[in-house]
């Protein structure tokens, strides 16, 4: 019964929301060119149904040319929102003075998801207390130092590989049923690398993919935790995507299989991580200097730091749900889209193995960072760099203003009306969705070949204007105070993976159509029947000599 008011409310408020539309006076926001405002629903449910190129924000960048500010009007009352590439408008949205922050409506979401506590939500003070404690354990000299246990990672997923590929060079099959769902394992993988790259742990995934026992139920919670994520792009929650807070909150208390199964998962995932806390807490009061992991110089930092900045041991636990949930499908999506990439050009597969093999004796003497550098291997380099422009897993970002502002714009925009401005108002609770692929894709400044994978581009310097970046000039981790932590992790990572799966085995390309589906992150997705797949078949066959 109460499921029947709470839905008569909504469609109560609805039709008063389109009253007030149709009554409200112009804004300047009107004149501001952006797809249809009855299309922000139909689109996203065409985002739904993906196509090849099926992202929105891709198929406004085709309807929008080199459109860097679009409109779009979100379902009720949330408002007018903007789509930006723009680079000078995207260093206000993201400079340190937090004039911008995450919208409520996202932050609602993202503690249904994750809970509440964990550095990926907060905001101002709270997350300065959070980042001061994990940020040493994740800069340039710690990172560094996990290269073995990422090298541990990736020659456990060599080896698995290397079974299934001559199982299926016995069988002389190459039909869709021997394809290795590179996806599928490289999550397996990402999971063993957090575990034990980030938190000292051995997980087991890629083992038990294997059919091994399970090594620790950590893995097991979250790869459910993140299954149960992967399944909520449905049409409801791409809606409540653009929908107010309070929506968002109401449409949580309609009784729902999904938030109960998620709310279940988040709770064994929080269990599991507060074991891991005390586990690791107890070792360090023992005496441990050995490990390096994230976790224990983020405790090692913790019990050093004064008491008024400590996280308690709750806040501590919700760190590592975070890193879980921020560290684990982006990087399996974004090392999945390299190896296809690779498989679909295999004159560059070629190219980038044999700088590979070239380095590969210094590489296993000294195992050190270095040999990934623009300088030692040039081509491996700008490979990982232009993977990370074209197949931005993380596609768009928002943000809300927080206080009436002007974003200053470095080219002109056309309105409707067919007059240009060089800076837009801004006012308070406006959101900004930093449109991640256009930027990157964006032809004043990566050139007129912007929508072709050529990584030598990334052997000159950019030459246009470039927004706020951590990494290459490039806007997959945002910048600013809330920018990713993980990014030199994931790079690290990513050189490490690759380095050894490109050594080891050829990438041959599908036997179907791999689509681009947007849920939070951007996954390989295939049509089974009438049900899309979220998996990235690859044929995969060892190097041979
Ligand atoms: C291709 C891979 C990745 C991409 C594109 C990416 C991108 C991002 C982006 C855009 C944010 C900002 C989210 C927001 O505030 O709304 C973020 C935050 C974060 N990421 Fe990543 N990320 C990646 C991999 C990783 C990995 C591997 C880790 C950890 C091992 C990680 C840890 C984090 C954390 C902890 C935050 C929260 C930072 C804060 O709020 O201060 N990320 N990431």
């Amino acid at each position: 019964m109460s499921s029947f008011y709470i839905l008569t409310g909504l469609v109560a408020a609805f039709l008063g929301h389109l009253a007030y539309r149709r009554l409200r006076r112009p804004s300047f926001f009107d004149l501001i060119p952006g797809p249809p405002s009855s299309s922000i629903l139909a689109g996203n449910l065409l985002e739904l149904s993906t196509s090849g190129a099926g992202s929105l924000p891709l198929i406004w960048r085709q309807q929008f040319h080199e459109n860097t500010v679009l409109r779009i009007k979100g379902p009720f009352f949330s408002g007018d929102g903007l789509f930006i590439s723009d680079p000078t408008a995207l260093w206000k949205v993201y400079d340190t003075n937090n004039s911008f922050a995450r919208p409520p409506s996202m932050t609602a979401i993202g503690e249904k998801l994750v809970g509440k506590g964990g550095i990926i939500l907060s905001e101002g003070e709270a997350h300065h207390r959070i980042k001061r404690i994990m940020q040493p354990a994740f800069n340039a000299g710690p990172v560094r130092n996990l290269l073995p246990h990422f090298r541990h990672g990736a020659l456990a997923l060599v080896d698995a590989w290397g079974n299934l590929a001559d199982a299926q060079a016995e069988s002389g099959k190459k039909d869709a049923k021997a394809a290795i769902d590179v996806f599928d394992w490289l999550g397996a993988s990402a999971l063993d690398m957090i575990g034990l790259a980030a938190f000292g742990m051995t997980l087991g995934a890629v083992g038990r993919m294997q059919g091994a026992e399970s090594v620790s139920n950590l893995a097991d919670v979250y790869k459910t935790l993140l299954d149960t994520m992967g399944a909520e792009e449905s049409a409801v929650s791409i809606f409540i995507r653009y929908s107010p807070s309070w929506l968002i909150d109401i449409l949580t208390l309609i009784p729902n299989k999904l938030m109960q199964a998620v709310t279940k998962s988040l709770d064994s995932a929080n269990e599991a991580a507060r074991a891991l806390v005390q586990d690791r807490v107890e070792a360090i009061k023992n005496g441990d200097t050995l490990s390096n992991d994230a976790l224990t110089l983020m405790l090692k930092a913790n019990l050093n730091e004064d008491t008024k900045w400590r996280l308690t041991e709750s806040e501590m636990t919700a760190q590592i749900t975070s890193i879980f949930f921020a560290g684990h499908g982006t990087s399996a999506a974004f090392i999945s889209w390299a190896l296809y990439q690779l498989a679909m050009q295999p004159e560059l597969q070629d190219r980038v193995r044999e700088e590979i093999l070239a380095n590969a004796q210094q590489y296993d003497a000294e195992q050190d960072s270095n040999i990934f550098s623009s300088k030692s291997m040039p081509l491996f380099d700008a490979f990982i760099k232009e993977v990370m422009r074209f197949y931005p897993v993380v596609h768009f970002n928002e943000k809300m203003a927080t206080s009436d502002t002007v974003l200053n714009l470095s080219r002109p925009l056309v309105l409707k009306d067919g007059s240009t401005v060089s800076e837009i108002p801004c006012p308070k609770g406006t959101v900004i969705y930093a449109d991640i692929i256009s930027y990157n894709f964006s032809k004043a400044i990566f050139g007129p070949n912007a929508d072709e994978f050529v990584p030598e581009r990334w052997y000159t310097p950019t030459q246009g204007k470039l927004a706020p970046s951590v990494y290459a000039g490039l806007f997959n981790f945002i910048a600013g105070p809330k920018a990713c932590l993980g990014w030199r992790f994931l790079i690290l990572e990513s050189q490490v993976m690759l380095f050894e799966l490109i050594r080891n085995f050829v990438f041959h390309p599908p036997q179907c159509d791999v689509l681009k589906r947007m849920q939070l992150v951007m996954v390989p997705a295939v049509m089974k029947g009438e049900e899309l797949s979220v998996e990235m078949p690859l044929f995969v066959e060892r190097v041979q000599g």
